[in-house]
């Protein structure tokens, strides 16, 4: 994928500036900077949920996307949550869901799961789909040391075996050394890429 942004606004505070940023599967990036400098601005552009700015996106590959809050449906069981968001076999998902962690875990309501369990189910839904890049906000935020590490090593693992590409946005540079990601920083105002 290949965003060239020239300028990104809401209402007359201008955010983000030019710049370019291209990934392709098997590359990982990830996006630093300070909170409010338009991390999740420009992920959510790379998206495609944000069609509002000036310039170019161009992403051929299948995207999927991990917020930090992992937004499942309540009123469906772990396995269907995987299976009816993604269109993914009953079998593929359970594979899925075994490779985070969660074999076992099928028939539960994502309220009857820990925190850092919905994120691995929503990091299993994530791969559901064969994404070419995974779009990733602060996947590993407000989980505890334990957690987030596992998280993180999953992340890793995945990607690894799917090839895909990764776009990370995070506070922390050892989140993005542990993927192997390079380093992007924003800054400025409007915030450009250093
Ligand atoms: N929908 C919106 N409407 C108006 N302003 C917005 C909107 N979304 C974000 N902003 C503003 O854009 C700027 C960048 O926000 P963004 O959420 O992208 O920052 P961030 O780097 O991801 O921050 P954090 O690390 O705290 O999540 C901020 O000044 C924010 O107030």
């Amino acid at each position: 994928m290949r965003l060239e942004l020239r300028a990104k606004s809401f209402g007359n505070q201008p955010v983000l500036g030019p710049l370019t940023l291209s990934v392709a599967r098997g590359q990982r990036v990830a996006l630093l900077g300070p909170s409010g400098i338009g991390k999740s601005t420009l992920l959510r552009i790379l998206a495609g949920l944000d069609r509002s700015f000036d310039g170019r996106l161009t992403a051929p590959e299948r995207l999927a996307l991990v917020f930090q809050e992992p937004t499942l449906l309540p009123w469906r069981q772990a396995e269907a949550n995987i299976t009816l968001t993604t269109g993914a076999t009953p079998a593929r998902a359970r594979a899925l869901m075994a490779e985070v962690g969660l074999a076992g875990h099928e028939a539960k309501f994502p309220r009857q799961l820990s925190l850092g369990q919905q994120r691995r189910l929503s990091l299993a839904r994530a791969f559901a789909t064969d994404p070419g890049i995974l779009l990733m906000d602060e996947p590993f935020a407000s989980l505890d040391a334990d957690t987030g590490a596992r998280m993180l090593d999953l992340t890793e693992a995945l990607l690894t075996r799917s090839g895909a590409g990764l776009v990370l946005v995070t506070h922390d540079p050892a989140e993005a050394a542990r993927l192997g990601a390079t380093a992007l920083r924003l800054a400025g105002s409007p915030a450009v890429l250093g």
